[in-house]
């Protein structure tokens, strides 16, 4: 289920960060207007997050009607924004802000509407300000209170991501797109 991705040979190990949120303890988002993880933002993805064990992220993500591409069968680009989502995420366990890169979805098969999806997010490694990552998506059966629960053995496997995600200081590479929004560019 994986094409090609140039992860370099001589990457250096990601370590967790000592101020990383324990396993199953459940992650703060980017902001509750982040299209993946805002629970304020109308049309998200609303994912929720999760810290794994070492510099693993988890999280789930309701298929929801307005996700459709193909009739019955969430889009591509909304799965893709999804790994992006859990992807991006993976930096902070390492205690790193990061942006996406470079991202690589292969699909594997088609997500009708209205599953739960489990993701899954972790770190290959580290090179400098570059942050490796690998992610899966699965399908899996709704738990007895009606949320879904890790796939374990039973969980269907949809989809594989790989990311780069570069290291940022937060001040100045968002400060530097409100100088060329403030500057004439347009928010629509
Ligand atoms: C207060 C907290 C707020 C929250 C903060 C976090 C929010 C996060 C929200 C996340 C939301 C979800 C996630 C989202 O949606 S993030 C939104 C989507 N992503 C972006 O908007 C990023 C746009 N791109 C950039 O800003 C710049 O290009 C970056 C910052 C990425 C690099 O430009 P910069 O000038 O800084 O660095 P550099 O060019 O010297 O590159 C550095 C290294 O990286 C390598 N490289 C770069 N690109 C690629 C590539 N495509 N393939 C392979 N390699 C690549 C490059 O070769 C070099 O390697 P090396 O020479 O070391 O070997």
């Amino acid at each position: 289920m994986t094409a090609f991705f140039p992860v370099p040979a001589d990457l250096d190990p990601a370590d967790r960060a000592a101020a990383a949120p324990a396993p199953g303890q459940r992650l703060p988002g980017h902001g509750r207007d982040c299209y993946g993880c805002g629970p304020d933002a109308p049309h998200g993805l609303h994912l929720e997050l999760f810290a794994g064990d070492g510099v693993a992220v988890t999280a789930r993500m309701r298929v929801r009607p307005r996700f459709e591409g193909g009739p019955g069968t969430i889009h591509g680009g909304v799965l893709a924004s999804a790994f992006d989502e859990v992807m991006g995420h993976v930096p902070t366990m390492c205690g790193r802000f990061c942006v996406t890169g470079h991202l690589q979805v292969d699909f594997a098969a088609p997500v009708p509407l209205g599953v739960d999806l489990y993701l899954r997010a972790t770190a290959l490694g580290v090179q400098r300000r570059k942050v490796f990552t690998e992610a899966h998506a699965w399908i899996v059966e709704p738990g007895p209170d009606g949320i879904a629960v890790e796939p374990g053995a039973s969980g269907i496997p949809v989809a594989a991501a790989h990311g780069l995600f570069v290291q940022i200081d937060p001040a100045s590479h968002y400060g530097a797109v409100a100088a060329g929004r403030r500057s004439g560019a347009q928010k629509s």
